[in-house]
């Protein structure tokens, strides 16, 4: 068994950068597309809107029919004919006269302002003006709102409902997405039980499935979770083969290590090839970087945080690669709020929970996963640095 030969996590990260896993893009309808990101520029077709239309109920007049109209000597136009949201009136209008208009309807050729009906008096097929209108009052122009040819989005965007809404306005009824990529999921031991099922002396409620598969979601990806394997090397290898066959790449928690019991690296060894087997990172020493049939497989160590921290530094750039969104790492500068020692040898990924102009050092360990879900960031220590001082200058990498 190739036993923690640990390799700097740059190293591991070139490994795992350099295996074969290309993004793929597919067309989906624009009602599937919400939360998917966009694997194309879109340039908008048409004017939006595509017509000049009123924006106010009222009457489409040509503005300098008005110019003259005043309390005292309001100006009479003549009524020629209505226009209603969904009609296209296919005549000019003369000077001289007007039309009903209802809002969201297109405006007759020749006009170029709406009076909004409240400030009109109608008489028989007339109406009394009172107010000079100005040419584009009541309308919104052809184009004002997406002009034809606009590059509305870029590739790369995930798309919310305020993307999808600019979609639907320029009538894109399918759209180029990246694919998700597939993961398979395992959590291997034999003391894990999923929630719902019977707590035995001894168990423990499943975390890394739950919370891996749920963080592959979050960042686009889609997640099958194959159950909980025991330790038992007939069936851990039957659920690694499965996802092999149904996954673009397969990802597994615990027995990442050493021990007796610990039997992931052996296993994809004998399946496939093990490139990596330990990092000098604290936490997420027993990591374990292989290949089956061309396709990733990474052993997550079963500690909940080092199996977090470790999916965060790994396998999330990865994925944020292969749906088009390249890594956007947020940092922020703090002050550490008290003392902390390291771990000698290994680069330490330190847990830190934000406190105003503080960082808070968490320091339940990695085996607890409260360790991981109320950190904000972590803070790196190198791994010749063994202790940091209270008031210290640190860089938090958030998290999210
Ligand atoms: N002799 C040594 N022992 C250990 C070393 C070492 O270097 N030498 N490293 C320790 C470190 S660091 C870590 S991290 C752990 C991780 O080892 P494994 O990946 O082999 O994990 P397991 O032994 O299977 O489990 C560790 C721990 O995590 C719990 N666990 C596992 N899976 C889950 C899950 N899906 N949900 C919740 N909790 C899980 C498991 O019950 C154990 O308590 O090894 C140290 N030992
Ligand atoms: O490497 Mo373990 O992951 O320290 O906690």
């Amino acid at each position: 068994m190739a036993f923690l030969k640990v390799v700097p996590l740059e190293d591991a990260m070139k490994i795992v950068n350099s295996m074969k896993l290309e993004p793929k893009i597919e067309e989906v309808p624009l009602e599937e597309a919400l939360g998917r990101v966009l694997a194309e520029d879109v340039v908008s077709p048409i004017d939006v809107p595509p017509f000049d239309r009123a924006t106010v109920d009222g009457y489409a007049v040509k503005a300098e029919d008005t110019f003259m109209a005043s309390e005292a000597e309001p100006v009479r136009l003549k009524v020629v004919g209505e226009v209603h949201a969904g009609d296209f009136p296919d005549f000019v209008l003369d000077a001289g006269t007007c039309v009903y208009i209802s809002t969201g309807a297109p405006l007759p050729q020749g006009a170029d302002a709406v009076i909004q009906f409240e400030d009109v008096e109608r008489e028989g097929d007339e109406v009394v003006i009172y107010k000079p209108a100005y040419p584009t009052m009541g309308v919104m122009k052809r184009g004002v709102d997406i002009p034809k040819g606009k590059l509305i989005l870029r590739s790369g965007t995930r798309l919310g409902f305020k993307e999808t809404a600019l979609l639907s306005a320029i009538g894109m009824a399918r759209v180029k997405v990246y694919k998700k990529p597939r993961v398979a999921v395992i959590s291997t031991g034999s003391e894990i039980v999923l929630p719902g099922q019977e707590l035995e002396p001894g168990r423990i409620y499943d975390i890394n499935g739950r919370a891996v598969s749920d963080a592959i979601r979050e960042l686009g990806g889609e997640a099958c979770f194959l159950g909980v394997a025991r330790d038992e090397e007939k069936r851990v290898a039957e659920l690694i083969l499965q996802g092999i066959a149904e996954c673009d790449m397969v990802l597994l928690s615990g027995g990442a290590s050493g021990g007796m019991r610990d039997l992931t690296s052996s296993i994809i060894e004998r399946l496939g090839r093990v490139y990596v087997h330990g990092i000098a990172i604290q936490p997420g020493k027993p990591t374990i970087i292989g290949e089956i049939d061309g396709k990733p497989v990474i052993g997550l160590p079963g500690y909940p945080t080092s199996c977090l921290t470790n999916f965060t530094l790994l396998v999330a750039p990865l994925l944020r690669k292969l749906i088009g969104r390249e890594t956007e790492v947020r940092k922020t500068r703090k002050k550490l709020a008290h003392k902390v020692f390291s771990v000698k040898g290994r680069r330490q990924f330190l847990p830190v929970r934000i406190e105003g102009d503080t960082a808070v050092p968490i320091l339940k360990g990695s085996g607890a996963v409260t360790s991981f879900v109320e950190a904000d960031g972590f803070i790196e220590v190198p791994e010749n640095v063994e202790i940091l001082e209270a008031g210290e200058d640190v860089e938090v990498t958030l998290f999210g």
